[in-house]
């Protein structure tokens, strides 16, 4: 059997924080850590697309982040074969220049060659779907126009690992569905995936597992559909 393509052992990580009031008052020379991911230990393989599912704030973000390579752990190991690719708003873009130089600079990151990025951009460019503002600079974007040109790069540059945190949250209904349509065959555009979305309906129809995040945690993991019911039936009990 093959080794799988990401592996977290016992990862925990925490951010520095400002001093609240009480700890500028008491002269306390430390900042508090916040713990916001804790212990979590997972594998992804070949074929699979993980969901990551959780309230707000419960660490979802941060552990697509660390997955992707942009956060370090504290402690614990990650192992990572292959090249993931981080999708999320915001992520990934250099400002000045144009969303044409920028498909450019993210496929050379991932390691195909100039002619390789020339024959898939006119994909990108028609799946994107921004006309002229392809040349022009992404600082001009609204987040919908940003939101479609990432979405278009990482689906089109089949990274080994492609990480989606909430991509199509500001998207319009047209681009939201073409999107959904593109995620469904998420098996064809890279080895494996990791998702994080709020829409119970995305990570039905997508997932082959789902992690469930809770205050730093991963409380429990399995099928789609006994992890979804169990985290609406939680929520729901809670009213
Ligand atoms: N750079 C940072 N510095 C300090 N705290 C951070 C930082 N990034 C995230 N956090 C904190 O870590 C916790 C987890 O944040 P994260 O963004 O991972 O949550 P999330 O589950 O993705 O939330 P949401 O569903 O709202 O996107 C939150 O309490 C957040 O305030």
């Amino acid at each position: 059997m093959k080794e799988p393509l990401l592996e977290l052992h016992d990862i925990s990580l925490s951010f520095r924080r400002k001093k609240t009031l009480r700890e500028l008052l008491s002269f306390s020379p430390r900042k508090t850590p916040f713990h916001a991911l804790r212990n979590i230990s997972l594998s992804l393989n070949e074929g699979e697309v993980l969901g990551i599912i959780g309230r707000n704030g419960s660490g979802k973000s941060t552990l697509s982040r660390l997955c992707a390579g942009v956060y370090h752990p504290d402690s614990g190991t990650r192992i990572v074969r292959g090249k993931a690719q981080l999708l999320s708003l915001g992520a990934g873009f250099q400002n000045q220049l144009t969303g044409r130089e920028n498909v450019f600079i993210n496929g050379s990151f991932l390691g195909l060659s100039y002619p390789e990025i020339e024959k898939r951009f006119p994909a990108i460019a028609e799946f994107a779907d921004i006309g002229e503002f392809i040349n022009e600079p992404v600082k001009t974007y609204s987040s919908g126009m940003r939101s479609r040109l990432a979405f278009a790069i990482a689906t089109a540059i089949r990274p080994d690992i492609l990480i989606l945190d909430e991509v199509m949250a500001t998207g319009d209904k047209p681009f939201q569905q073409k999107a959904l349509d593109r995620m469904q065959n998420l098996r064809e555009l890279a080895k494996a995936a990791l998702v994080v979305s709020h829409s119970p309906g995305t990570l039905r129809k997508i997932c082959t597992r789902i992690i469930w995040m809770h205050q730093g945690q991963c409380i429990d993991s399995g099928l789609p559909e006994t992890i979804l019911d169990k985290y609406n039936s939680f929520w729901a009990q809670k009213g």
